[in-house]
């Protein structure tokens, strides 16, 4: 079902100011549970992983040890260069940016009248029903890979509060904004704040990769909470 035929995109609603989100945004009562945006100290913190020492004993119990605790990790050493990791934040940047008509050429709504919605291209999430809330968050969803299934008309011709889940696929590799923060990791029913280090990766498994593996490793239940002053850019590849 289309998330959202006549309910702002959340990027127009911040920049026009207002005094209370839609009631789409709203969380229902009955799915608040406690402090929306509370996060408690650490147990221990979500380790940083040299994946260039993963050959390493310790560097690879270290790993071991995050995946049943966190389901999350940090990564560094990926090979991804550093300039490359800039260049596709202020590509992302530059896409989100530009004006509410230009983003919906690239818009999930086949036909533009909210009735069929797909999962590639730039809107809110899909919802299952008109109930259900939407996420605080507007989305470009792009196909990467396989490189012959790009659907480049949902491409951009120019460079370019999550609600608690955890997610569908194998893993979830994070590039987020290092001075923003909000992304948290539920743990034992308390919250955490997931750390963000510059051209660092934030890495979680996801449901399919806790059941291949017998629920050894963690599929972590995660959200991210709102920021009233800054807006916040993540990159995601699931
Ligand atoms: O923006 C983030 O840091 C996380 C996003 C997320 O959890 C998701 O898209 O599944
Ligand atoms: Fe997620």
């Amino acid at each position: 079902m289309a998330a959202s035929d006549e309910t702002p995109m959340v990027q127009d609603l911040a920049s026009t100011g207002f005094e209370e989100p839609p009631s789409r945004y709203l969380v229902h009562e009955q799915d608040r549970h406690g402090d929306l945006l509370a996060a408690g100290e650490m147990p221990e913190p979500i380790p940083l992983i040299d994946l260039s020492r993963l050959m390493d004993a310790d560097e690879a119990d270290k790993l071991r040890a995050a995946l049943q605790t966190w389901g999350f990790f940090l990564a560094t050493n990926h090979g991804i260069e550093d300039s490359l990791m800039d260049a596709m934040m202020s590509a992302s940047r530059e896409f989100f940016r530009q004006p509410s008509e230009e983003k919906q050429k690239c818009s999930n709504l086949v036909d533009g009248n909210g009735k069929h919605y797909q999962v590639e291209g730039y809107g809110s999430d899909k919802v299952v029903s008109e109930d259900h809330g939407l996420n605080w968050n507007d989305r470009l969803h792009l196909r990467v890979e396989p490189e012959d299934e790009r659907n480049f008309a949902k491409w951009p011709s120019q460079p370019e509060s999550f609600r608690p889940h955890s997610d569908g696929n194998l893993l979830t590799i994070l590039f987020v904004d290092d001075d923003v923060g909000g992304l948290q990791v539920q743990r034992d029913g308390k919250w955490y704040n997931v750390p963000a280090k510059p051209h660092t990766l934030v890495i979680n498994l996801g449901d399919c990769l806790e059941i291949m593996n017998n629920g050894i490793f963690r599929s972590p239940v995660h959200r991210v909470v709102t920021n009233t002053e800054k807006e916040r850019l993540s990159l995601a590849m699931f």
